[in-house]
């Protein structure tokens, strides 16, 4: 807890808060061809910032110069997502195994191969002795992303040989594996503290379970009972294959490529990738759209009126409404235009679950706040947008109907992602191996030093 402001301290801050309003503010001026803001050319495609071989992320191409909407496309390792679902689906198994291995490995594995990756995770899965007494237990969080990034960290003083060797890519894929299969059960076990802490329900902790999938063990440890359906691991098994990837630039992958090309650690590369993560604009953005939700349900009086959500949506975008963040969550994206092909697949997936569980309004809801809010942001902006759901606009929805709590909703994008940040770690240090340094111009006015008694 932050211990009470003396009054010193009341009047400094409100003093500094309203002075360094000037020196932060910087003009959008200053941003043309060379400088770009965000990291963004003039026409909002990303600046090329590196080459990958894991993932690929197409959402519109260049013609004459200027950016054409296209349908999205998300590729690991060369295989379109979708076609890769369709395959390890049609062959009646669990896919996120297989997906980890190919982005990881780089080839899809033969069954010995996977039955031996799957047998590592199993045995990876256990956490360092104490670590769960030490590190979890006495130093609850109420947020498990915040939990995870520091446990992530904490990794580090139990591994006895934690630094990087350029000269030694075993070692590193022996951390690797130990992440991808630690990562569950630190926020299985993270949220069950949480829950007794925070929330004062009883505490229990169920170990994983060997020969369970990911998704499985997930469920597993998260329920009391540890009852859960296939079609449930399954439904959960298909969220974690599309959350696994998204190229090297999106904001994580690129925070864990930053700090991995300084040379430093992999548990403090990995740590910073969960932290941007947890950003509402990223992977946060998945309880944020829950969080909206629950305004838009209690402040618009009829759903079925487009009229009326719309104008909700409007003052969403001014700020006046659902928290007053000015974000439509959910809607939007870096790269994709037309669709998310993810976003597609999730949309799909939660109508199917809520004719079963007669939530249907619910998610017509949903589907017509994504169909509005282009138009909410070109009448609010003046500016015509296309602009369409992404990932995260359906995912909480399907956690929601598979009885997963909102604390969990963001992490299960963790627990996904740690595949494709480890591969852009491996990528960045034992391929690139440049140190990612851009330059800031600087555009502060020339000042000179004042003795303090003139000042
Ligand atoms: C896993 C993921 O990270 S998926 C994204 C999850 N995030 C969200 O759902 C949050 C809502 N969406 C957004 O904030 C944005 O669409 C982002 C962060 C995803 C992408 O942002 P950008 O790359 O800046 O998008 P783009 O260049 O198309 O945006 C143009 C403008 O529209 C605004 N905009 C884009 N989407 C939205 C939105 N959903 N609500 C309000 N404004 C938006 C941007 O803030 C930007 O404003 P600016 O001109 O003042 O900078
Ligand atoms: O690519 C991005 O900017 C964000 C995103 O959708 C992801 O990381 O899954």
């Amino acid at each position: 807890m932050q211990s009470a402001r003396s009054l010193n301290a009341i009047e400094f801050l409100n003093k500094q808060a309203a002075e360094i309003q000037q020196s932060i503010v910087i003009d959008k001026s200053c941003y043309n061809d060379s400088v770009k803001r965000g990291l963004r050319n003039a026409d909002g495609s990303g600046v090329m910032a590196g080459v990958t071989r894991i993932g690929n992320v197409n959402g519109y191409f260049m013609k004459d110069g200027k950016k054409m909407p296209m349908p999205g496309q998300l590729i690991y390792r060369g295989i379109n997502v979708e076609e890769l679902v369709d395959g390890f689906m049609s062959e009646g198994r669990l896919g996120f195994e297989e997906t980890a291995y190919l982005l990881l490995f780089g080839a899809l594995p033969n069954r010995p191969s996977l039955e031996s990756f799957t047998r590592i995770l199993d045995e990876y899965r256990t956490l360092p002795e104490r670590f769960f007494e030490d590190m979890i237990l006495c130093a609850p969080s109420n947020d498990i992303m915040n939990k995870l990034a520091r446990s992530v960290l904490a990794l580090y003083s139990y591994d006895p040989d934690p630094e990087t060797d350029l000269n030694n890519i075993e070692k590193e894929l022996d951390q690797v594996l130990h992440l991808v299969a630690r990562t569950p059960v630190i926020v299985a076990n993270a949220f069950a503290v949480k829950k007794h802490y925070y929330d004062n329900e009883s505490l229990f902790i169920h170990r994983p379970k060997d020969g369970l999938s990911t998704a499985e063990n997930f469920l597993y440890s998260v329920r009391h009972d540890n009852n859960f359906t296939s079609d449930e691991a399954q439904l959960l098994d298909l969220c974690l294959v599309l959350h696994a990837e998204h190229g090297g630039g999106n904001n994580s992958a690129f925070a864990c490529r930053v700090l991995s090309s300084s040379g430093t650690d992999i548990y403090s590369s990995i740590s910073a990738a969960v932290g941007s993560l947890k950003g509402p604009k990223h992977g946060g953005a998945n309880k944020k759209v829950m969080e909206m939700f629950s305004y838009i349900e209690k402040d618009v009086k009829n759903w079925k009126d487009e009229t009326e959500l719309l104008s909700y949506l409007r003052k969403i975008l001014r700020k006046e409404a659902a928290g007053g963040d000015g974000l439509i969550y959910g809607m939007g994206h870096a790269v994709y235009t037309l669709s998310d092909p993810r976003a597609v697949t999730l949309k799909a997936m939660a109508k199917v679950l809520a004719e079963k569980k007669g939530m249907l309004d619910e998610f017509e809801l949903f589907e017509t706040v994504e169909r509005l809010a282009p138009t909410a942001f070109a009448e609010e902006r003046n500016e015509e947008k296309v602009m369409c759901a992404n990932v995260d606009m359906y995912s909480g929805l399907v956690y929601k109907m598979l009885g997963i709590p909102e604390e969990l909703y963001t992490p299960l994008f963790a627990i996904a992602r740690m595949v494709g940040w480890c591969a852009h770690r491996i990528e960045e240090v034992f391929n690139s191996n440049k140190i990612i340094r851009p330059a800031y111009k600087a555009v502060a006015p020339k000042g000179e030093f004042v003795p303090l008694d003139r000042r």
